[in-house]
């Protein structure tokens, strides 16, 4: 295992204990950050397909910000793991939609388009003030960012707990950024990087 690993894997392991803080403490936070990513994504040019994803353990639930936006007429995907190493595909998901478990127990849609989302709600377990995030490890956000950023503008939105922020998120040559953080206090736009 190299250092970059052993940080990763430290700051994995303080960060799902501060999330499950959070997640215990956080009786309405879900609502109020799907309140401020609807502001966000609506001031973000050109977002009609937004991707969410269906929550495991103690990430903040999208659900009510991903039924706010297609009520309004955003078309919403969440992500579906093709295989390791690749980048994620997506899935139209409505609210009535079938859902049957896929890898890792995250619950997929059983049926819908693939499509390309131009804005994404992404779920970490830290993230720090210059848009950095640490996810479960596998580098699936990471690869996915690359591959749908070669050839266009998309955005990519931390979904988090407030207290899921720290100093620093230990960084690798091929981690994606974010372009802002949104939490049930705001959205944090990352400091100049
Ligand atoms: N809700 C949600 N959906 C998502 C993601 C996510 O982070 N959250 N993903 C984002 O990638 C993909 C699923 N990726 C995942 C990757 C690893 C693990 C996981 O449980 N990993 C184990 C370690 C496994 C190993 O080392 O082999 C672990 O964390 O204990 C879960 C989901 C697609 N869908
Ligand atoms: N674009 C990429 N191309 C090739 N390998 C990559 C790419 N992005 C990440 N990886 C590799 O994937 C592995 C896991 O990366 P990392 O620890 O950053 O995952 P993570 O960001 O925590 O997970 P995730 O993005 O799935 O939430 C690392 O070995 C990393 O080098």
């Amino acid at each position: 295992m190299s250092d970059l690993e052993r940080r990763k894997a430290k700051a994995r392991s303080d960060g799902y204990a501060a999330r499950a803080r959070a997640h215990a403490a956080g009786f309405g936070a879900a609502r109020q950050a799907a309140g401020h990513a609807l502001r966000v994504l609506a001031g973000a040019p050109a977002a009609r397909v937004v991707a969410g994803y269906l929550p495991i353990r103690t990430e903040i639930d999208p659900r009510p910000g991903m039924l706010a936006l297609h009520g309004l007429g955003y078309t919403v995907c969440v992500p579906v793991i093709e295989a390791p190493a690749h980048p994620l595909l997506f899935r139209v998901w409505k609210p009535e939609v079938a859902l049957v478990p896929g890898p890792f127990k995250v619950l997929i849609p059983a049926e819908g388009d693939w499509i390309e989302p131009d804005a994404l709600l992404v779920p970490l377990i830290a993230f720090d003030d210059e848009g950095h995030r640490l996810g479960y490890g596998g580098g699936f956000y990471d690869r996915t960012l690359h591959a749908l950023r070669a050839h266009r503008v998309v955005r990519a939105y931390g979904f988090a707990y407030e207290g899921q922020h720290v100093p620093e998120v230990p960084r690798g040559l091929t981690d994606a950024p974010l372009d802002a953080v949104v939490t049930e206090t705001g959205a944090r736009l990352p400091a100049a990087r």
